[in-house]
């Protein structure tokens, strides 16, 4: 086999096609029977496959995984002691194996992905995300900070009708509690969808308008799509307006809110208003 790309974002891309390739073949093999069955074995494939690749190709570099052991635990040396070489490191691959687990396992669905991020010390951004792709293999496309998309476009209706409906992505199992009210004073209709990484690419091709989570998240799931969403030109924060930080000692990252430069804003604002 060819050696991947040198370049972070395209070696990043090729990673996530895949690992997005094995999942595919996966869903086939086994089939939606058992769907526990399909999810651990989506989890462990992709997850074997990127972190077997990362320590060929990428020797030099830490690597936080969702699925790695004790991965959802604040580096404190009593507990976790593996954790201290990645916030020593000057690069650190930040990765979702399989975003969207649960519509993995459910047939005809296409909203999960895989996510490959480079988080990188020197960076010039605030997030420090040098490099990111998001796999969404069901949707047989890559996103990626290699060749970002396009800002998305406002379609003709909607510049011709002034102000719209906003469509805003929501968690299909878990939205905040706060969002319905927050939909009804902005003028947004909820778009349920699955996996972090799908509801940003839908912001980033312009699908919906927004994304917004509260209530609990890692890095992982989000890292790679906000590297592409920040690539693109779109806003991306805390829901308070911060930025938002990666390879902390504690990967929790519990709430963010992606949407188009000119809705941020009026969203920030109402979500001081709802989320407090
Ligand atoms: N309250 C919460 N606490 C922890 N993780 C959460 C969460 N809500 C969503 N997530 C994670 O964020 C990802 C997208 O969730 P959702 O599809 O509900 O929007 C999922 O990742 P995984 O599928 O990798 O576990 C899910 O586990
Ligand atoms: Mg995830």
């Amino acid at each position: 086999m060819s050696s991947p790309p040198m370049i972070d974002g395209a070696f990043a891309r090729w990673l996530a096609s895949r690992a997005g390739q094995a999942l595919l073949d996966l869903r086939t093999e086994m089939g939606f029977a058992d769907a526990g069955a399909l999810k651990s074995a989506g989890d462990k494939v992709s997850h074997d496959l990127i972190r077997t690749e990362l320590a060929k190709w990428r020797p030099g570099d830490a690597v936080l995984s969702e699925e790695d052991e004790g991965s959802r635990l604040a580096w404190a040396a009593e507990v976790n002691t593996g954790a201290l070489s990645r916030l020593n490191a000057d690069r650190v691959w930040i990765v979702d194996p399989l975003d969207g687990t649960r519509e993995f396992s459910e047939e005809g669905r296409s909203d999960w992905a895989v996510h490959v991020a480079l988080w990188a010390r020197n960076a010039p951004s605030p997030h420090g995300l040098i490099a990111g792709a998001v796999g969404l293999p069901a949707q047989d496309r890559v996103l990626g900070t290699d060749y970002p998309p396009a800002y998305p476009p406002m379609t003709v209706e909607a510049a011709a009708a002034g102000e719209r409906k906003i469509r805003l992505a929501a968690s299909r199992s878990r939205p905040p509690v706060f969002l319905t009210d927050l939909a009804e004073d902005v003028g947004a209709h909820l778009v349920p969808m699955g996996s972090a990484g799908a509801k940003i690419a839908a912001v980033v091709t312009g699908e919906v308008d927004a994304y917004i989570h509260a209530g609990g998240q890692y890095e992982w799931d989000s890292a790679a799509p906000i590297a592409v969403a920040t690539a693109t030109g779109l806003h991306a924060s805390r829901i308070d307006g911060s930025a938002l930080k990666y390879n902390e000692a504690d990967p929790r990252l519990p709430d963010l809110l992606v949407c188009r430069e000119d809705l941020a804003t009026r969203l920030l604002a109402a979500l001081q208003k709802h989320s407090g």
